[in-house]
């Protein structure tokens, strides 16, 4: 039951393709998009009107839609108008909260096992909603656009149309400048997370991002700009949308794994210690969860966005957890094969062959580490005579193939235990120089508002560096000891050895 239920749940942070590409089928005809109650001239005058108004500070400002993260001046018509457009009365109320800011908070007793919400189908946001501007909708479709690009325009061009758009209640309740590591520029997630492989990933996603909108922009706005105009679907209204994305798009597991923005659903914060994920209700036909525990009034009700370690969540939704509260967290541990190892071509074709490469990351938990770094390990300590068990340790280093990973090799374990070590070792120092060096960086800023964005940064980093060194510690003190169990297994050894001698001598 625990395992069915775990495959129905639903997380806030579906998997976004690591090259999201778009398709072009066919060609089209240019069309004008005509939203339905302005005119064309008042329509372009109005963006250009938002854009411009961001001003000087739009790097900072982000674009000019939705609210403050903190602001609840939005709550209140959010929750007329999801009343009106069919949402059930409901047992919580949008609120500043200690934790995320704003989110829903019980207004009356909450039983543990109730189920809550029952946001009805008609107000998600999926790839099928029906488009203000018709003709924008159509052109995407044509091109058939996937579900993350698709959903992000949907958004970019509701936004846009302001008032006109059914969604401007639930627009204007949205931060303005979503948390999430799209906002962080390349030198802030150089200096603040050089010694976590999340920095990596930040690179990776910002770089999808970027290429899917430049994407966009090539194949599709440039042939359309009336409907498409670059005053508004711009590099900086795409990071605003795929920011909102990240952070609340929903998979529906009971849809069929659909995705879908479910206002209201989307105030509820993420709590480690909570066990209950939003999913699609067929006998309500709605979206609900239920609860795992019981609220008083007055209480912040949470839900799960899903297993994900620190640094992932800090990726997608701007926010370390406390320490030590986080059991789904993992830290990545980079193992590397040493290009001055004999074997150097050989292990890295063993590894080609299963679609890993010369360096790999590894999770590494509080409870321990998987079977494909054991396996991995082996490889990089085994010497040349054991070359034709490299394929065997290559496939057991992959976690794509079924084939047996609890392999052992007696000879060579001390090695690769003290290289896992090594590699911890590097990876604990690393993480050491920025905790140290930290408390001493960003003195030099004047401008008030830059220094407290750059406290909040470093603060974040601080958390997220904090708990994953605390979890290459813990692989430290395992790995010392099973190290030493080993080399005073063999020095015991050693004198039984040496005492039989003597006694047959
Ligand atoms: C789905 S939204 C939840 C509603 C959000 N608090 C709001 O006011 O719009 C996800 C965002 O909420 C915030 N959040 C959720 N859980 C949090 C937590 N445990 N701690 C801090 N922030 C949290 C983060 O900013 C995250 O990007």
């Amino acid at each position: 039951m625990a395992g069915a239920s775990r495959i129905l749940q639903t997380t806030f942070l579906p998997t976004f393709s690591k090259n999201p590409s778009l398709h072009t089928t066919r060609s089209h005809s240019h069309a004008c998009c005509v939203p339905p109650t302005t005119k064309r001239g008042s329509f372009f005058d109005r963006i250009r009107c938002s854009v411009a108004a961001a001003g000087e500070d739009t790097a900072m400002a982000g674009v000019l839609w939705g609210c403050d993260v903190d602001s609840v001046d939005n709550a209140a018509a959010l929750q007329a108008w999801l009343s009106e457009s069919g949402l059930p009365p409901q047992k919580m109320g949008i609120q500043k909260v200690e934790v995320g800011e704003r989110g829903l908070v019980a207004l009356k007793n909450v039983r543990k096992g109730e189920k809550l919400l029952f946001v009805p189908p008609s107000l998600f946001i999926t790839a099928d909603s029906n488009w203000s501007c018709r003709e924008a909708g159509e052109v995407l479709k044509q091109y058939n656009v996937p579900d993350w690009p698709l959903l992000a325009t949907y958004l970019i061009s509701e936004a846009c149309l302001m008032n006109s758009s059914r969604w401007s209640n639930y627009i204007a309740a949205l931060p303005r400048q979503p948390y999430s590591l799209l906002y962080w520029t390349r030198p802030e997630l150089d200096r603040y997370l050089e010694a976590s492989q999340i920095r990596q990933r930040a690179i990776e996603r910002i770089n999808d991002v970027t290429g899917t909108y430049i994407d966009l922009r090539d194949r599709i706005f440039s042939k359309h700009p009336d409907l498409f105009p670059a005053e508004v679907f711009n590099m900086e209204s795409y990071r605003w949308s795929f920011g909102i994305l990240f952070s609340r798009l929903v998979r529906l597991p009971s849809m069929d794994g659909r995705v879908a923005l479910v206002p209201w659903a989307d105030m509820l914060n993420h709590s480690c210690e909570v066990d209950t994920f939003l999913d699609y209700d067929r006998s309500s036909q709605g979206v609900v969860f239920t609860t795992d525990r019981a609220y008083q009034p007055g209480e912040q009700v949470f839900i799960s966005y899903g297993k994900k370690s620190n640094g992932e969540l800090l990726l997608s939704y701007g926010f370390v957890p406390r320490e030590g509260t986080n059991p789904s967290d993992s830290v990545e541990l980079s193992l590397s094969i040493s290009k001055s190892d004999k074997c150097y071509k050989e292990k890295v074709a063993a590894l080609k062959k299963q679609g890993l490469s010369a360096t790999q990351c590894f999770p590494l938990q509080i409870t321990g580490w998987p079977l494909e770094l054991m396996a991995y390990a082996y490889l990089a300590v085994s010497p040349p005579s054991m070359i034709s068990q490299f394929d065997e340790m290559a496939a057991a280093a992959s976690n794509k193939t079924t084939s047996k990973k609890d392999i052992r090799y007696g000879e060579i374990e001390e090695d690769a235990l003290q290289f896992i070590l090594d590699s911890c070792e590097a990876c604990i120092s690393k993480y050491s120089k920025f905790l140290q060096s930290s408390g001493s960086m960003d003195l030099d800023v004047t401008n008030p508002k830059l220094l407290n964005r750059k406290a909040f940064l470093k603060q974040l980093a601080v958390d997220l560096c904090t708990s994953e060194r605390r979890m290459l510690f813990r692989a430290q003190y395992i790995l010392r000891r099973r190290l030493r169990d080993i080399r005073s297994g063999e020095l015991k050894a050693l004198r039984l050895f040496d005492g039989l001698r003597k006694l047959f001598k």
